[in-house]
C-alpha cells in the first residue's frame, strides 16, 4: 500500500504511474512472443505486461516463481519485452515491479553458475550485460517500483532504471550483496 501511495504521489508530477495497480483502465496487454521467437526464447510466461495506449504507459509484472530470480531464459525475456515496448512508438514509459510476494527479484539465478558448462555461464553473462545495458540506454521513461526484497541482480536492475519507488517495509532488503557470496561480477 506505501509503495501504490508513493507511486500515485510520483503521478501527479509525470502521469506516468497511474495503472500500476488497477485493471480497470482498459489495458492492453502485449506478448513479446514474437521477437521472443526471433531471439530462439520460449514463450514470456514469466512477464505479465500491460500496456496503457492512451498514457503510453506499460506495467511489466516479473512473475517468475518464485523469486524472480535472474535466469538466462528470464532475462531474454525482459530484453525483449523492453525492445518490443521501444518499437511501439506509443509507449513512453515502463514501470517494472513484481507479482512474487515479498520479492522484487533475488539477483541472478545462482543455478545458472552452478555446475553449468562455461559456454552457458558465457551466455548467460552476456544476457546480465544485455539487460542492464539495455535498461540503463533505454529511451523509455523506466521506474523501478521496488515491492519486496532486491539483493544483488535485483539491485542492480533496479539501479539502471532512471526511478526507483520502494515499498516500507523493513523487511524489505536492497543493496550489492554478490561478494558475500565469493562472487565478483565480470568486466564488460
Ligand atoms: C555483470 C554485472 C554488471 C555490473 C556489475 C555491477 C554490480 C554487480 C551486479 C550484480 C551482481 C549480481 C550477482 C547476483 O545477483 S548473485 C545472486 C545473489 N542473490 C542472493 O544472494 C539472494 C539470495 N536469496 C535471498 O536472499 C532470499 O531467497 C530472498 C530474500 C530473495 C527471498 O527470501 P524468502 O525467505 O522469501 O525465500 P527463500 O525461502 O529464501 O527462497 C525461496 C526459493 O527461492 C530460491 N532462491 C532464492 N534466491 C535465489 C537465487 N538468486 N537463485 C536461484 N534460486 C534462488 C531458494 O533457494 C528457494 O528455493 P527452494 O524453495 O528451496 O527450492
Amino acid at each position: 500500500m506505501a509503495l501504490r501511495a508513493a507511486l500515485r504521489k510520483s503521478c501527479a508530477l509525470t502521469g506516468l504511474f497511474c495503472q500500476l495497480s488497477s485493471s480497470r483502465h482498459g489495458r492492453v496487454c502485449a506478448s513479446p512472443v514474437l521477437v521472443a521467437q526471433q531471439r530462439n526464447s520460449s514463450t514470456a510466461q514469466n512477464i505479465k505486461l500491460d500496456f496503457d495506449q492512451s498514457t503510453g504507459v506499460a506495467v511489466m509484472h516479473m512473475q517468475c516463481p518464485p523469486v524472480n530470480a535472474l535466469s538466462l531464459e528470464f532475462l531474454t525475456e525482459i530484453c525483449i519485452t523492453v525492445e518490443k515496448l521501444e518499437m511501439d512508438k506509443s509507449c513512453r514509459g515502463l514501470i517494472i515491479t513484481s507479482s512474487q510476494p515479498k520479492v522484487f527479484s533475488a539477483g541472478l539465478d545462482l543455478l545458472e553458475m552452478y555446475e553449468t558448462s562455461t559456454e552457458h555461464r558465457g551466455e548467460f553473462w552476456r544476457a546480465v550485460q544485455e539487460m542492464w545495458l539495455k535498461l540503463y540506454s533505454s529511451k523509455l521513461v523506466t521506474i523501478a517500483a521496488i515491492n519486496g526484497s532486491s539483493p544483488a541482480g535485483g539491485c542492480l536492475m533496479a539501479m539502471t532504471c532512471d526511478y526507483r519507488i520502494m515499498a516500507d517495509n523493513p523487511r524489505y532488503g536492497i543493496g550489492l550483496n554478490e561478494t558475500q557470496l565469493g562472487m565478483v561480477a565480470p568486466f564488460w
